[in-house]
C-alpha cells in the first residue's frame, strides 16, 4: 500500500524535480512525489496552487519546463497523452465528459474500443463484438449501472453520469486512475455513493486525485500530499498531514473550517 520512503519496487509514478513556468511565472516550483502501486493518493491545496497544471503534466497534455515523470519507471518525456493513456494511465475530468445521446452501454463500448486502438476499424470490432459486448458489460456491473444499460448517457442522474465517467476512465484497464474533483457538485448522499464507487473499483489500482472535499480526501486516501503554491509542503499519512502545524498554517486549518 505505500511508496513511503524505505519501500521496495518501482512506484507507479515517480516525479522529480518538476518544474512549468508560463511566460516568466513558475508554477510548478521543484515537485517531488513517489506513488507506490496500489496506493491512493490524494493532492490537495488551495485555489491556484497548481493542482490541475500538476495533473496536466502527468498526462503529458502540458510539457515540463524541467524535471522528470516516470510511470512504471518509464520516462514519460516527449510522449503524447493517447500514448501515456495506453501504458496504463487514464483521467477523468472535472467536466462530464460523456456522450450524452448515446447509451450508457455505447459510451462505455466506445471507450473500450479507443483504448484497444480500433478507433477507425469497424470490421476489427464487429468480429471483436461478443468479446467487446461482455467486456463492456463487466464495466457497467462493476460501476452499478447495469439497470442503465440501454438509456441515453445524457438523462442518467448527476451522480450517475459521474460513475459512467469513472467507468469510461477505467474501461481501457488503465491501472492508474487519475480523478480531478471526483465529488464536484454532489449532495451528501451523492458524494458518499461516489465515495463507496471509486473505493470498489480502484482495488488493486492505483488513485491520484484531486480533492478539495475533505471528508472525501481523509476517507479514501492512504496518503495525502498538500501543494501549496508550487510546491509539496508535506506527503504523508492523513493522521499525519492533518497534524502538520504548516500544513494548518497553510490550507488545512481553513479547507476544514469550511466544512462546517
Ligand atoms: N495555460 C496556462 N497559462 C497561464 N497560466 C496558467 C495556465 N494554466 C494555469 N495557469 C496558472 O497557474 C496557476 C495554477 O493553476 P491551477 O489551475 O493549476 O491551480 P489549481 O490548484 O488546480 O486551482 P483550483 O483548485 O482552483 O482548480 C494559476 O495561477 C493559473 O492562473
Amino acid at each position: 500500500m505505500s511508496s513511503q520512503p524505505g519501500q521496495a519496487g518501482t512506484p507507479a509514478l515517480l516525479i522529480d524535480d518538476l518544474r512549468k513556468s508560463f511566460g516568466k511565472t513558475e508554477i510548478i516550483r521543484g515537485v517531488n512525489l513517489s506513488i507506490a502501486r496500489g496506493e491512493r493518493h490524494a493532492v490537495i491545496g488551495p485555489n491556484g496552487a497548481g493542482k490541475s497544471t500538476l495533473f496536466n503534466l502527468i498526462t503529458g497534455r502540458f510539457p515540463c519546463s524541467g524535471g522528470k515523470i516516470k510511470l512504471h519507471g518509464q520516462d514519460l518525456k516527449g510522449l503524447a497523452p493517447f500514448q501515456i493513456n495506453r501504458m496504463g494511465l487514464s483521467r477523468s475530468f472535472q467536466i462530464t465528459n460523456i456522450f450524452p445521446n448515446m447509451s450508457v452501454f455505447e459510451n462505455v463500448r466506445c471507450s473500450l474500443l479507443w483504448s484497444r486502438g480500433y478507433r477507425y476499424s469497424f470490421w476489427h470490432m464487429v468480429s471483436k463484438s461478443r468479446e467487446l459486448t461482455e467486456a463492456t458489460d463487466a464495466v457497467l456491473e462493476q460501476i452499478n449501472l447495469t439497470e442503465r444499460r440501454e438509456l441515453p448517457a445524457g438523462t442518467l442522474s448527476y451522480a450517475e453520469q459521474r460513475a459512467l465517467e469513472i467507468g469510461i476512465t477505467m474501461a481501457g484497464g488503465a491501472d492508474v486512475i487519475m480523478l480531478d474533483e471526483p465529488t464536484a457538485g454532489m449532495s451528501h448522499s451523492e458524494t458518499d455513493y461516489i465515495m463507496d464507487l471509486i473505493r470498489q473499483v480502484t482495488v488493486n489500482k492505483t488513485l491520484i486525485m484531486v480533492e478539495h472535499d475533505m471528508g472525501v480526501v481523509f476517507g479514501l486516501a492512504d496518503y495525502i500530499s498538500v501543494l501549496v503554491y508550487g510546491e509539496i509542503i508535506a506527503t504523508g499519512r492523513p493522521e499525519e498531514v492533518r497534524a502538520n502545524p504548516k500544513v494548518q498554517e497553510a490550507y488545512l486549518g481553513a479547507a476544514l473550517e469550511a466544512e462546517h
